[in-house]
């Protein structure tokens, strides 16, 4: 009997010096260094830069990229006036998909595989991907589409085009740690995914496509929105602990736990709790977090042993919703921070390239012949 690595779990198909992940004791690191202090001292500009350098870039480095970033937020005009007609009831991640593969269009380079044009267009797109969520989300809205501003940072800059107000320098920096907790996580089913089309030779845009609806599923970043979803059946936190019970009873899955690598407690869902308690602290606990602080509780406690814990998903949520954004946007906002990782990846794979080709075991008919339809 053949060995089938179901869900290719535990197969090696490259090596990469971005990121390296510890299941069994929650540890993931970025060039080596704990994302908690990525987290405490970085911002998602360094970290993009780290990514796509493999290093860290010195302060004259830093200020270039910044100001690259700055300096390509701007989309193409017919692009704009494209995403202003997007149907309401589109999901967000569906436009984010289209559009980026509309901004290619307009991309002169975007044939160009080699590893500058690769390069510059993952550049562009770090910048740009944060545009066009917000100006899709806008329209969604009924809002009319805000402009990028070039004075502030790539975090701050994304919410005052969400939302048309300039946040508070604490919002601005909560959100830059989301970004900095989503930026990379080696090779995750999207990541795979870019590379896979990445493989083929075929273009940046192509694999940040294939990238995105590789996101967009619940098992992966649409993880985030399901919790969500999860928290608002749940409704009130005296309900959690047998709305979670009766699930777990009858075998269902739950959203924003489990993990395949990490078999404990997922490190960037601890940084995004100690966000959410010390708000909860702060300003009295919200309904989703102490519905959360159960659902916790009760899976640890049901299927820890399994080992089943929050992933990066289970907390997410709050952090967006204190910063008023609504939950069809938080899948979108999972893109907006691994495109870092996406560009990143596919640049290091595609420099030593090879086309990704696994194979199936055959369980089908053989020694068959074709049938005509009318003897059929
Ligand atoms: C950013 C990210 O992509 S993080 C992941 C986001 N996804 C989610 O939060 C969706 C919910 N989680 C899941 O569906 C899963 O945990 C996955 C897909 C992420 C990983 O799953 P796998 O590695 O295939 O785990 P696997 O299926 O082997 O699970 C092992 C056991 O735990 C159970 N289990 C796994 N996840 C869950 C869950 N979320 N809720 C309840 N039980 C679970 C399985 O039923 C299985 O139980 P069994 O041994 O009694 O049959
Ligand atoms: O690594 C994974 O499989 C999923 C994940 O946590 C991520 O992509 O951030």
């Amino acid at each position: 009997m053949t060995d089938i690595a179901k869900g290719l779990e535990g197969v090696l198909f490259t090596e990469s010096k971005l990121t390296f992940i510890n299941g069994t004791e929650g540890i993931l690191t970025h060039l080596g260094i704990p994302i908690q202090e990525w987290a405490e001292n970085s911002t998602f500009e360094e970290l993009s830069f780290a990514l796509l350098h493999a290093r860290l870039p010195n302060a004259a480095e830093l200020a270039q990229f910044d100001a690259d970033l700055r300096a390509n937020r701007a989309l193409p005009e017919k692009l704009v006036e494209e995403i202003a007609t997007f149907p309401k009831h589109a999901h967000p991640m569906q436009t984010l998909r289209t559009a980026v593969s509309y901004l290619a269009l307009f991309d002169p380079q975007a044939e160009d595989t080699t590893p500058e044009g690769r390069y510059a267009i993952s550049l562009r797109l770090i910048a740009q991907m944060s545009t066009i969520i917000a100006a899709s989300a806008r329209t969604r809205e009924g809002q009319p589409i805000v402009a990028p501003r070039m004075d502030l940072t790539h975090a701050a800059n994304f919410l005052y085009m969400l939302t048309g107000k300039e946040p508070t320098p604490e919002q601005a920096r909560l959100f830059d740690i989301a970004l900095v907790l989503h930026a990379d996580h080696g090779m995750n089913a999207s990541t795979f995914t870019a590379i896979a089309t990445s493989s083929t030779l075929s273009d940046t845009y192509s694999c940040i496509v294939s990238a995105i609806g590789a996101l967009k599923g619940p098992l992966h970043g649409g993880a985030n929105e399901a919790v969500m979803d999860m928290l608002d059946e749940v409704g009130t936190p005296d309900k959690a602990a047998e709305y979670i019970g009766g699930k777990l009873d009858r075998k269902e899955k739950i959203m924003g736990v489990g993990h395949r690598v990490y078999k404990y407690f997922d490190p960037r869902s601890r940084v995004l709790r100690d966000y959410a308690e010390h708000v909860a602290n702060k300003e009295g606990k919200s309904t989703y977090y102490q519905i959360l602080e159960t659902i916790e509780k009760t899976v640890v406690e049901r299927i820890g042993s399994k080992g089943i814990y929050p992933n990066v998903d289970f907390y997410s949520g709050t952090v967006y919703s204190d910063l008023g954004i609504r939950k069809e946007y938080f899948t979108p906002i999972f893109a907006l921070a691994r495109i870092s990782g996406w560009c990143a990846s596919v640049n290091e794979y595609t420099k030593d390239n090879r086309l990704l080709r696994p194979d199936a075991v055959y369980t089908g008919a053989t020694d068959a012949h074709y049938v005509k339809l009318q003897d059929r």
